[in-house]
């Protein structure tokens, strides 16, 4: 890769930070990264990565040399102009996003006119209007602003930050817009260059589309119960359709994430505040919340009162490749399953130690078969690839009931059914009750 690319700063060293840091590094550039966990950066100049992603901790040993980690601010400022902002924005209780770190990292940058911020942290439309209004008023007037979202999905971070299907970046045609695109330059992908106001809206839009698309298929997948149809058929009709396409029509038990249900509140109270009311985004809310609830019914359909029954949880994160448990399916299902009464085991490759901090009351195990074992009902949650693998035989033996719930439509029906198991999938022809008519 080239040898003369600029060094920058990366803020905030968490999902976002660390893929950016180490996706710049593998491009030749000198990365300062800054955190305000101090704990963290220790660790990472130790070479302990705090997140589970594929490849990441492999390519941030790749490119130690060019990877710095500091607490302190001035180290990045010391050395770069670009400042990747990507510290986090949780939801208030209003659901409105939180920009108190975006803001702290506003507050703590000194007068330049040699700088810049650019924003990969998912912000309200209008808040990088408000940080140059707040530059202005601090005396910072100098310090330019950029925007450039990311689309970074979990579990594919790093092909998605070397191979993205596109880059945006909304400045004011100033210096340090041209260098955010000059930096990107390598990766070939289009670029969408535009205002900041239009990128900012760029990213809130993508993600409250793409889970629109998810309540929308979840919806299908509901009424295909009740008529016989199976969405996988449905979905993959559709999908052949170049202007509906296959992505994000995975009918299951919900989406969850750190995004998703963020970002779509954060847009349904951005429009509110704005005076317009989003109808379409408190539906797919309210679809997501039903959706992760519907397996409970599906169990009590064939298991009755669930008190006492015992019920197997395969897979814990949000979705597989991840160690992240934020808004995952499993923290709704597993507190309503103990609400009812049933005892609960669990089993996520990855993601048992984030799952200890958010679940309490639930049994985790080592191994999807003991977990299974004696279970009543078993309920795949997170579409793990080694649960595809497992010989559904042995999980029928080991169970003492015969339900396996099929939250992502993972198994085979037929296959399920030929195993001696009763199948409940979601919007699948075979879970149907015409099905047994
Ligand atoms: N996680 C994703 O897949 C993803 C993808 C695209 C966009 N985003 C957006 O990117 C942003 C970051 O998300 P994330 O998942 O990486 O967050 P995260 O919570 O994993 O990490 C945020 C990091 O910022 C640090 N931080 C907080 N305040 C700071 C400050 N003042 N100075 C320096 N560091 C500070 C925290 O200690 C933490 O390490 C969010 O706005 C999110 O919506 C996330
Ligand atoms: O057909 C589908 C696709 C996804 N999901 C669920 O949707 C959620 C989110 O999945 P995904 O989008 O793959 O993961 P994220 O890492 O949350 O990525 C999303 O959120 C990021 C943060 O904003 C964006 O950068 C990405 O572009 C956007 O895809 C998960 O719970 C999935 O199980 C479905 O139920 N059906």
């Amino acid at each position: 890769m080239s040898t003369n690319r600029e060094p920058i700063g990366v803020i905030g060293t968490g999902y976002v930070g660390l893929v950016t840091a180490a996706g710049f590094a593998e491009l030749g550039n000198e990365v300062y990264c800054v955190d305000i966990d101090s704990e963290k950066i220790e660790g990472l100049k130790n070479g302990q990565i705090p997140i589970w992603e594929p490849g990441l901790e492999e390519l941030i040993a790749k490119h130690r040399d060019r990877l710095h980690f500091s607490t302190n601010l001035s180290d990045a400022l010391e050395h770069a102009r670009l400042l990747f902002v990507a510290v986090g924005t949780p939801p208030t209780y209003s659901g409105d996003a939180d920009l108190s770190a975006v803001n702290a990292v506003v507050d703590a940058m000194p007068p330049s006119d040699q700088h810049a911020l650019v924003m990969k942290s998912t912000v309200p439309v209008g808040t990088g209007e408000t940080i140059k209004r707040v530059f202005r008023e601090q005396g910072k007037a100098g310090f330019r602003y950029v925007s450039c979202p990311e689309f970074l999905k979990e579990g594919s971070a790093i092909k998605d930050f070397l191979e993205p299907d596109r880059v945006v970046v909304g400045d004011d045609g100033d210096w340090a817009g041209d260098a955010v695109v000059e930096l990107y330059a390598p990766l070939g992908a289009e670029l969408v260059r535009t205002d900041i106001k239009s990128a900012e809206m760029v990213k809130l839009a993508s993600n409250a589309f793409l889970a629109t698309k998810i309540s929308f298929i979840n919806e299908i997948a509901n009424v295909c119960e009740e008529t016989g149809a199976d969405v996988v058929e449905v979905a993959k009709g559709m999908g052949l359709d170049n202007r509906i396409g296959p992505k994000f029509l995975q009918a299951g038990i919900g989406f969850g994430g750190s995004c998703f249900p963020k970002d779509v509140t954060a847009l349904k109270q951005l429009a509110g505040n704005s005076g317009y009311h989003f109808q379409l985004l408190n539906s797919v809310i309210e679809v997501n919340e039903l959706q992760k609830r519907r397996v409970i019914a599906k169990l009590e359909k064939h298991l009755g009162k669930l008190v006492d029954k015992k019920i197997a949880l395969l897979g814990l994160a949000f979705k597989p490749n991840t160690d992240d448990m934020r808004e995952a399916s499993s923290l709704v299902l597993s507190s309503r399953l103990q609400a009812a009464g049933a005892h609960v085991r669990a089993y996520d490759p990855v993601a048992e130690e984030e799952a200890r901090k958010l679940i309490r009351g639930v049994s985790f195990k080592s191994t999807a078969l003991d977990a299974i074992e004696g279970a009543d009902a078993v309920v795949l949650v997170t579409e793990w690839p080694e649960f595809a693998e497992l010989d559904l035989v042995e999980v029928k033996n080991a169970m003492a009931g015969d339900l396996l719930v099929d939250g992502r439509n993972l198994f085979d029906p037929g296959q399920v059914r030929d195993a001696g198991l009763l199948y409940e999938g979601v919007g699948r022809a075979s879970s149907a009750a015409h099905q047994e008519v």
